[in-house]
């Protein structure tokens, strides 16, 4: 079994290091490669997804993902900025089912900053959409505005669209999903404004006649917002396009806790996948040694499961997860007064020693 490691910048490294230690605590022969991607991959190679690392992912049984971005390489033109190098290994790899399941570990009640009752018992599954919408729709770019009120004005543009394959085989993955839970679906859209998505959700509907078992319900992304907060447990599985996943899945984050907590597993149609916590490179803390870990060592679990056939191992971790918080310990952002505060090489030393 061979694992891509790509750590990539800000909190990267330092979050990876304890996953990887995870890992080999498991007592598993993993083969493990690591190589540079986002900042590190244009510092290194002059591009954020060096064609070195690119082979690797796409040889290797699982990629294990840090972050990538930094705020020194924001003036770069777009197609060698960091983030470009996330984007890039998405879309080559086709990486369209992004997996963003929202737990609250009861010992985390008191550190969400929504009232315990609200999030108590918390567990719902946020099904992105991951290589489409607007973050890959062509055209795209900045011009002098040919024609319009605004002509001869510069303006910025980028095109939302979704084909009907895209939007059904994202919609299987989240029916499929639903029935191994609680069998309820929201869909979310803004098809009130949007025609990209109102044929979003009209594919979804049709797909649904094959998973009558599953209740279906359409929800727009303003109101989705507002219910996350609201009323996050009346929830089961969300599916959503790529840009309102991605909004949708920071405010969930905090309904755990912390994004620190958020792991992501994003998933091809053969189940190879990228494993990486759902936040960023977090520049505002790297280097300081107050990470939380856990997103990405939880993330390292949903790798065990989904692509490397391993769920006794990804059981291991999580019980190992649960296990350290309820010892007390925790990182910056989770911790509350009553717990140990830790940094991010205590706490994946606790999680190795937590390992049964
Ligand atoms: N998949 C990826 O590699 C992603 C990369 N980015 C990039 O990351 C950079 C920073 O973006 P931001 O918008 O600031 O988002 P961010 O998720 O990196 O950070 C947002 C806030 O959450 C905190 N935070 C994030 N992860 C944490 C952790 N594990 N432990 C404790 N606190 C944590 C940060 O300190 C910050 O205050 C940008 O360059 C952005 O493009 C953003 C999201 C995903
Ligand atoms: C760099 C972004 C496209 C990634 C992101 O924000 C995410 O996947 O959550
Ligand atoms: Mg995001």
């Amino acid at each position: 079994m061979k694992i891509a490691v790509l750590p990539g910048d800000g909190i990267g490294p330092e979050i990876i290091e304890q996953a990887v230690r995870v890992l080999n605590a498991l007592g598993e022969p993993f083969e493990m490669e690591t190589a540079p991607v986002g900042g590190a991959g244009y510092a290194a190679h002059g591009h954020p997804l060096p064609e070195a690392t690119l082979k690797l992912a796409q040889q290797a049984d699982a990629i294990l993902f840090g972050a990538v971005g930094d705020w020194k390489y924001d003036t770069l033109e777009r197609a060698l900025r960091p983030e470009q190098a996330i984007l890039g290994l998405r879309k080559a790899l086709k990486l369209f089912a992004n997996l963003r399941p929202a737990i609250l570990y009861p010992e985390l009640a008191g550190a969400s900053t929504l009232k315990p009752e609200v999030v108590s018992g918390l567990d719902i599954l946020i099904v992105r959409e991951l290589t489409g919408d607007i973050y890959f729709g062509q055209p795209r770019g900045v011009r002098v505005c040919p024609d319009g009120p605004f002509k001869g004005e510069r303006e910025g543009f980028d095109t939302m669209r979704y084909a009907e394959s895209e939007i059904r085989r994202i919609a299987h993955v989240a029916f499929q999903a639903a029935q191994k839970r609680d069998k309820r679906l929201t869909s979310v859209d803004k098809a009130n404004v949007l025609e990209t998505f109102q044929f979003w959700k009209e594919i979804v509907t049709d797909v649904h006649k094959e998973y009558p078992d599953v209740a279906l319900d359409h929800m727009y992304v303003d109101n989705a917002a507002m219910q996350l907060v609201r009323a996050p447990k009346k929830f089961d599985v969300m599916v959503t396009g790529n840009m309102f996943g991605d909004i949708l899945s920071d405010a969930a984050a905090m309904l755990t806790g912390s994004i620190g907590m958020l792991p992501s597993a994003s998933l091809d149609a053969n189940n190879k996948g990228l494993y990486e916590p759902s936040h960023g490179s977090a520049p505002d803390i790297a280097g300081k040694g107050v990470a939380n870990p856990l997103a990405t060592i939880l993330s390292a679990a949903m790798m065990l499961r989904y692509s490397l056939n391993r769920a006794e191992q990804a059981n291991r971790i999580e019980a190992a997860v649960k296990q350290v918080l309820a010892q007390g310990l925790r990182t910056a952002d989770i911790y509350e007064a009553g717990t140990t505060k830790v940094g991010t090489r205590e706490m994946g030393d606790a999680v190795v020693q937590a390992l049964h």
